[in-house]
Order: structure tokens, then C-alpha cells, then sequence
């Protein structure tokens, strides 16, 4: 699914109605009608109190519209206009017309604080104030009615987006922004709703397809893409009948130190699970019994240090290597690793302590092999790319580092965003069970993996990243969040891969 800007969803409205010939009225009366079609299905009529906030602009039209299906349809429902300037859209004032026509009242006019209605917690607040047009920051009273809607423990159902929050620009005031319980988002998804500075205030979402032109959709470059089920079936390469242990590569992983060969050990095996032929594991010698006891299908090189990499040898032409995961920042890695990028031109990916030590020694950038797959945590992240000011800026600061060095960068997060130049690709697996000590070194061993199974970089990242969630996610299912180890996920790399294609995606779920 694509991502698009405001800019993008206002001109592919213009392109609507001029080619399904239908007025931008009707359209807004489609979208409400969604939007009422979702609360029916769930609400049944019950006698619950509805308390609709609408704005003055098309987020407000909205608001009315479901106001009026909702009133017809018998639901105990109260309408309010937070008055907030006169320059009320057009089709604002149509269905303001239109409710009252229905219903033989105007709503309630909200001017300031005493209009401020009582709200008990078991009522429904549809917050229709701004939509995507927001072009500044709420305050005064509409900034407190804000504040005073998120203190009420009433469910709060955004419509298309959480009043306060831009589609895709950032945020400047925390406390001016409705904290929905869900929302209803026309079309597709705004990037605000995947970042962890905005993304807090939609914790979950529908899309709703209001049939906005499909050869626009298709045809429009969007900010983002988001990956789930149905691309990562695309990107599956099936498994070659008369394919052979060579065919599926062999993958080296470098990884490990006194104390945390464990991680040399998780990435192995993901790496095995992920479907590559052979893995051998490159490890300090104290690390050697470990690996051969703890997955005996790999084969095991030693360094000659006992408790640290100081010198990366082998004797093998390994499909791809990963490398960084547990290795820490002794002075004789840091040279060890500048060896092995100088001239490599095998396939990288590039975690953890190999991450600091670049970002310690930026000389090495100069010597990364192109086309890595970097995957830092936000701390790494920061150590490559520097400090930045919001999400947005992080995002920019990453698609100019990624053009720089030729590299793919994997920002590791609740919503994992794979950047390759000045693209984006989402992920909508994963869930919070998947932030324990270890999870990162298997996603290095599957996105390793699946390199030496010939995947390139681009499609080894964002393919790996879902499968690796998914597997997160069916392990979560079956543990729980907070039992869920960095082994469970490898163990379920398996399920994930059947559960590929065995059965359709619910539509329209909630992508976390
Ligand atoms: N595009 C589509 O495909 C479809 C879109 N649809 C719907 O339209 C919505 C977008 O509607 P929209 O463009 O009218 O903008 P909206 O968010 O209602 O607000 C604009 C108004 O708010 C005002 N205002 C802004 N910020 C403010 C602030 N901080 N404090 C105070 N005022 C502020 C601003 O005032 P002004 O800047 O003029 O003073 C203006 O009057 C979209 O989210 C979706 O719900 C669907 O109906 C159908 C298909
Ligand atoms: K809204």
C-alpha cells in the first residue's frame, strides 16, 4: 500500500471528481458514509451517547455527515461546531444545512471554554476538528477543548486523522493533538501515523477506501510504501526443485565476544532458518564449543585472539557476511574490520558494535561496500547520521546518508522503515514482544540469509524485516509479548514463510 502527502490526496480528490463526474459533495457524503457503515457494523444501534466535534473546514463536513446518518439512524447523538474562524468550506455549509434539515436544529456553536460539553467515559467523542488541512498549530480554547477531549476517558474514533497532527509534516506542540483510540483514515495512510514522535497519537487505524481514482493511485510516486502481506509475496523467491545446498549461498557471520558469542550463535541459525545453504560462523576462539554444540550445522573459523576479532581470515568465498553483532570496539576489530571492507565486494550487512566503530572512525565510510544493509538501532543511528530534530529531519538525514554510500539503511523501530535513497518502505509486522536483547542479531542473520540466496540488498532488507516480524508475531501470539526471546522469533521464521501463503489478510485491520 502507498503512502501519500496531503498534497497528493487533495490533487488525486481534484482528479476524482473530474473523471468519475461526481461533486465533491457526493464525495464527502461517500466518506462520511464509510465512516457511518464502520460505527454500524460495530455499534448495532446500542445507546451509547455519540458527542461529534466538528471543525469548520472538510474534516468538519465530515463529522456532520456522520452526525446525520447517525441521528437517522436513531443513535443518541449531539453535534457540536467548534467555531474556530468564519471561513467555513463549502461543503461544511452544505451538510450544516443539511443536518439541520434533518434534524430541525442547528448544532451546538462552540465559541470558548464554556461551551465545553460534560462527557461521561463511557460515551463515543468522533473527533472531526482538522482533518489534513491543519496549517498551524491549535491553541487557545481549541487547543484546551483538545486537551480537555483527551482528559475525558471517553473512546475517542478519529476521522481521517487526530485533530492537531499533519499528515506529513512535524509536530511542533505535544499537547495540542487529540490522543484517538482509533481513527478512520480516508484512502491510505498518513506517514505521521508510522513515526514514533506522531505515530503515539494513532495508536490503531482503519483505511478506508473511499474510491478515490485508481490511475492516479497507481501512477503517483508516493512519500512511502508499506510492506505487508500481499508485497511480501512478490517479493518471495520459491525454492528451486534441482537447487542444491550451494544454490542457497554461504552465508559467513562475524559476530561474537567474551561474553556474547550468543549473538554469533542467534544470527547463525537465523540464517539457517531464513534458507541459506551454509553458515559459517566466524567467532574468538572462546566461542568455538559454543557454536559447535549449540547449532551443529554450522561450520565454525576461529580467531586467534580468545575473546576478541583482531584478525578476519577465511578461506571460502562467502554469498554474503554479516557482521557487527556482539563483537565490541577493541582496537584490533576496528583494524580488522577496515581490512575486510577495503576491496570486498561480497554482499554486507552491517550491525551493532560494527555501527559504532564506523561511526568512531568515519574514515570507514569511505571503505563501506556498496549496496550494505545497515541496521541500527536509533542510538547507531544517531552515531552515523548525527542528532536530528524530529522524524522528519531523521528520515531526510538518512535517504542523504543512504545516497551517499550507497547503502541500504534499516531503521530498526516499532514501525521498522527500510530506507534506500529517497525511498521508504514501511513494515507492518512486529509487535513490542520483539524489543528483547537479541532480536536484532536474528534480523542480521535473515536479512544475511537471504543476500547469499542471491536476494539483492533492497529486497533482502524490507523482505527480511517482514518476515522477521511476522515470525515476532506469531511467536507473540503464542507466548506473549513480554515471554517472547530473540530465539522464539528464529523459531517461528519457519511459520512465517507458510503463513506467506496460506491465508488472506484480513483487510482493513489495524497495521500493528
Ligand atoms: N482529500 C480528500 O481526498 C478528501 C478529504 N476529505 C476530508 O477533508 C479533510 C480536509 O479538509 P480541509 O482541506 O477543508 O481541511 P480541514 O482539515 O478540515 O481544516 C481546514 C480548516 O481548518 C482551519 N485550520 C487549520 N489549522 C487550524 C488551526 N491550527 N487552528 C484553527 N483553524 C485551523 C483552516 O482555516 P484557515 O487556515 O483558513 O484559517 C481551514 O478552515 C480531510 O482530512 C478529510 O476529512 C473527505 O471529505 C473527502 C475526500
Ligand atoms: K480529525
Amino acid at each position: 500500500m502507498k503512502i501519500f502527502s496531503a498534497e497528493q490526496l487533495y490533487e488525486a480528490d481534484k482528479t476524482t471528481l473530474e473523471k468519475q463526474e461526481i461533486t465533491s459533495e457526493a464525495l464527502m457524503e461517500r466518506a462520511g458514509t464509510k465512516i457511518f457503515n464502520w460505527l454500524q457494523k460495530r455499534m448495532q444501534g446500542a445507546p451509547v451517547k455519540f458527542h461529534i466535534f466538528c471543525g469548520i473546514g472538510n474534516n468538519g463536513g465530515d463529522g456532520l455527515v456522520v452526525g446525520r446518518l447517525l441521528i437517522e439512524h436513531g443513535y443518541n447523538v449531539h453535534v457540536y461546531v467548534v467555531n474556530c474562524s468564519d471561513k467555513r468550506s463549502k461543503n461544511f455549509l452544505i451538510n450544516y444545512d443539511k443536518i439541520k434539515n434533518a434534524t430541525k436544529k442547528w448544532p451546538s456553536l462552540m465559541k470558548g471554554e464554556d461551551d465545553f460539553p460534560q462527557i461521561n467515559p463511557d460515551d463515543i467523542i468522533v473527533d472531526a476538528i482538522f482533518g489534513i488541512g491543519l496549517n498551524r498549530c491549535p491553541s487557545g480554547w481549541v487547543k484546551n477543548l483538545i486537551q480537555y477531549l483527551n482528559r475525558s476517558q471517553a473512546f475517542i474514533l478519529a476521522i481521517d486523522i487526530p485533530s492537531g497532527l499533519s499528515a506529513n509534516a512535524p509536530l511542533e506542540d505535544m499537547e495540542a493533538v487529540i490522543k484517538a483510540n482509533h481513527t478512520l483514515t480516508f484512502q491510505t495512510p498518513k506517514l505521521s501515523f508510522f513515526l514514533p514522535e506522531t505515530g503515539v497519537f494513532v495508536s490503531n487505524f482503519d483505511v478506508l477506501d473511499i474510491g478515490l481514482d485508481l490511475e492516479y493511485l497507481q501512477k503517483t510516486e508516493p512519500l512511502a510504501q508499506i510492506i505487508s502481506k500481499a508485497e511480501a509475496q512478490r517479493f518471495y523467491r520459491t525454492r528451486e526443485k534441482f537447487g542444491h545446498k550451494g544454490t542457497y549461498g554461504h552465508t559467513l557471520i562475524i559476530a561474537g565476544s567474551y561474553g556474547k558469542i550468543g549473538a554469533a550463535v542467534l544470527a547463525s541459525t537465523a540464517a539457517f532458518r531464513i534458507g541459506a545453504g551454509m553458515v559459517t560462523a566466524f567467532v574468538p576462539k572462546c566461542g568455538y564449543s559454543i557454536l559447535q554444540s549449540t547449532v551443529p550445522e554450522a561450520m565454525v573459523l576461529t580467531d586467534k585472539e580468545e575473546e576478541f576479532l583482531s584478525e578476519i581470515t577465511y578461506d571460502f568465498e562467502p554469498s554474503a557476511i554479516g557482521i557487527g553483532m556482539g563483537i565490541g570496539k577493541n582496537e584490533a576489530t576496528v583494524s580488522a574490520l577496515e581490512k575486510l571492507f577495503k576491496n570486498n565486494k561480497t554482499p554486507f550487512v552491517i550491525d551493532a558494535d560494527a555501527l559504532n566503530i564506523i561511526s568512531e572512525n568515519r574514515e570507514l565510510l569511505k571503505s563501506l561496500p556498496k549496496n550494505s544493509v545497515l541496521t541500527p538501532h536509533p542510538g547507531e543511528l544517531k552515531g552515523l547520521v548525527g542528532k536530528w530534530k524530529n522524524d522528519y529531519d531523521k528520515l531526510e538525514k538518512v535517504k542523504k546518508f543512504s545516497k551517499k554510500h550507497g547503502v541500504v539503511v534499516i531503521i530498526k523501530g516499532a514501525y521498522t522503515i527500510t530506507v534506500f535513497n529517497d525511498k521508504l518502505y514501511i513494515n507492518s509486522s512486529g509487535n513490542p514482544g520483539m524489543a528483547t536483547a537479541g532480536s536484532g542479531d536474528s534480523l542480521s542473520g535473515v536479512v544475511a540469509g537471504l543476500l547469499s540466496q542471491g536476494y539483492d540488498a533492497l529486497l533482502a532488507a524490507v523482505f527480511g524485516v517482514y518476515i522477521h516480524g511476522r515470525a515476532g508475531d506469531i511467536a507473540a501470539e503464542l507466548m506473549g509479548y513480554e515471554a517472547t526471546m530473540a530465539s522464539d522469533i528464529i523459531g517461528n521464521l519457519s511459520e512465517a514463510y507458510l503463513d506467506l501463503f496460506s491465508k488472506e489478510e484480513p483487510q482493513s485491520e489495524p497495521m500493528a
